[in-house]
């Protein structure tokens, strides 16, 4: 596969957005009709506690789910049903219902362990007990639902690491888990978490594994930043507003900050983060996607086929990172006595880099990045700072204007403009005006876990990635995997990383903080 970095380049920056892009009829969503067996492998691990548990409360709750439904939990060891249910139940009190309401209510713990099994993971050779468990409970939920087996969808979500994905797709497919028993691939598919790889080889080599096993349109690259309701309302704030969709170019756009500083620890899953590291954890794949929902020419319809090609387009047009001028690595102190974490690490919990996309929209905007660990507080914020005027009646005199977008919780849309001061003088400052998106009347916000399941469950691939936009975003991140690398810097817990970063953000500095 080649990258075209320049196939944007005969695309007028100052488009808009066609008409086709009206929205379709929006319709309410509904439950799936076909029973369902959710298989969660890792489902003790991080993520599953975190984020799944509590999406499957927030289907229930809405009635997302299908009549007929099984959680089937698995791990390298097993584990008593009655501790698993446990574990369900203490994962949604510690995390929430994810949608906002307060405790999970008995109700609903009832309903997401009255069919859980815990299950053994599939192994090279020994298929553990999860094929046996998965032919009962389809059968049983078949029977419930006066159907046939055959009819059963079936979705196995890869919440474990990425080094873990290739060896488990392999033994799914080798123990006859990735069809339904009529041979059919059409109720069987894969949820595969991020990063979809731990550097390019490994994501090629994993890609042919899943092909081999799998069928394209069973397979699901779940990255959650596009599932966030602020992320997915970037494409009308653009494109139904031509305030915003006129000045979204480099005429007007100074920088671009797509900022995610976290006080999160990691000593719950430092085996996987002494593996991972902020850059591979979160930069080549939810700040690379973010960076390409922003960056996008205007697709030619709200249909997955064009929004994806636009997304997969936008990174194409990345420049490959340059190490050395253009990133800086940290690592917190005290990181290396974390137990799990191996001595003398040198695993990065901080990166700031400068991403460059290379088309005439977007040539010579910086696309600053962050992210990282035990900092000084945590938001997840795309700013669009825009460009003043010299020239202009108040030239350098206002501050730049932001467009910004918190994509925490429910999500929210900030605009700061120059305002004068009410007052007797011509006093000029700075003015916010904020939309909460969960204040929008007769919105339902749902959590970025719960809707890219439920688009599972439907079957809609809108959101996810493809191999295709995957291959660029690994192209512009592989070069921060060579020997350029740079070392991380210390940084204390707490702090806004490094002191080096302030200055990739210059003339403005950091909006999130720093
Ligand atoms: N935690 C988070 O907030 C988020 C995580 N993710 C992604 O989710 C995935 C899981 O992350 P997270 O839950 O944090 O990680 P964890 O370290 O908590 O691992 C999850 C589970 O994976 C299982 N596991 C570990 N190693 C292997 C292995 N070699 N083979 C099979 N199973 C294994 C373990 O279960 P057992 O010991 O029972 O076998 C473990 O509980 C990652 O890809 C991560 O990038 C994505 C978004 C957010
Ligand atoms: O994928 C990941 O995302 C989380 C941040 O996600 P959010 O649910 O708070 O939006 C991050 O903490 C974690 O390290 C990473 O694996």
């Amino acid at each position: 596969m080649t990258s075209n970095p320049d196939r944007n380049d005969d695309r007028d920056p100052s488009a808009t957005g066609g008409t086709d892009l009206a929205a379709a009829e929006p319709t309410a969503p509904e439950a799936p009709a076909h029973p369902l067996v959710l298989v969660l492998h890792g489902a003790r691990g991080d993520l599953a506690r975190r984020s799944v548990y509590p999406a499957l409360a927030t289907l229930h709750r809405r009635g997302l789910l299908p009549e007929h439904w099984a959680l089937l939990g698995t791990g390298r060891e097993d584990m008593p049903n009655e501790e698993f249910h446990q574990l369900v139940a203490q994962s949604l009190r510690e995390f929430g219902g994810d949608d906002g309401t307060d405790e999970p209510d008995d109700a609903v713990v009832a309903a997401l362990t009255r069919h859980t099994v815990f299950c053994s993971e599939v192994g090279d050779e020994d298929p553990g007990t999860l094929p046996a468990a998965l032919e009962h409970v389809r059968g049983v939920l078949a029977e419930a639902a006066d159907g046939d087996a055959a009819d059963v969808v079936v979705v196995h979500y890869l919440a474990i690491p990425p080094a873990a994905f290739e060896p488990l797709a392999r033994n799914l497919h080798r123990h006859g888990l990735t069809r339904g028993p009529d041979g059919s691939a059409d109720t069987v598919r894969v949820v595969f978490e991020k990063p979809y790889g731990t550097d390019p080889d490994s994501f090629r080599r994993l890609d042919a594994v899943v092909h081999d096993a799998l069928e394209e349109s069973q397979v699901f690259r779940i990255d959650h930043f596009l599932g966030k309701e602020a992320v997915q309302n970037l494409h009308v704030l653009r494109f139904g507003n031509e305030l915003f969709a006129n000045a979204w170019d480099s005429r007007h756009v100074e920088q671009v900050q797509i900022d995610v500083p976290e006080t999160l620890d990691v000593a719950q899953r430092a085996e996987f983060y002494d593996a991972t590291g902020a850059a591979l954890d979160m930069v080549v794949s939810h700040l690379f996607q973010v960076a390409a929902q922003v960056a996008m020419e205007p697709p030619k319809g709200m249909d997955v086929a064009n929004l994806v090609q636009a997304r997969e387009d936008a990174i194409a047009c990345f420049r490959p990172l340059d190490p050395t001028d253009d990133v800086v690595l940290g690592q917190f102190e005290g990181y290396r006595d974390i137990e799990g974490v191996e001595d003398g690490s040198t695993t990065d919990t901080f990166i700031a880099a400068r991403l460059w996309v290379d088309n005439n929209r977007w040539r010579g905007v910086p696309f600053l990045l962050r992210t990282g660990k035990r900092m000084a507080a945590s938001a997840q914020r795309v700013t669009l700072v825009l460009r003043r005027d010299p020239e202009r009646l108040f030239g350098d005199r206002v501050e730049p204007g932001l467009i910004s977008l918190s994509l925490k919780g429910d999500g929210a849309i900030e605009v700061t403009t120059s305002i004068k001061k009410p007052g007797p003088n011509l006093e000029i400052v700075a003015g916010t005006a904020r939309l909460d998106l969960g204040d929008v009347e007769g919105g339902e916000p749902l959590a970025a876990y719960a809707s890219l399941l439920q688009d599972v469950l439907v079957g809609d691939r809108t959101l996810f990635t493809t191999p295709e936009g995957l291959e660029h975003a690994w192209r512009a991140f592989e070069p921060l995997l060579g020997d350029d690398r740079p070392d991380p810097l210390p940084y204390a817990p707490g702090s806004w990383g490094p002191a080096e970063a302030a200055a990739l953000a210059a003339p403005h500095g950091w909006f999130a903080g720093d």
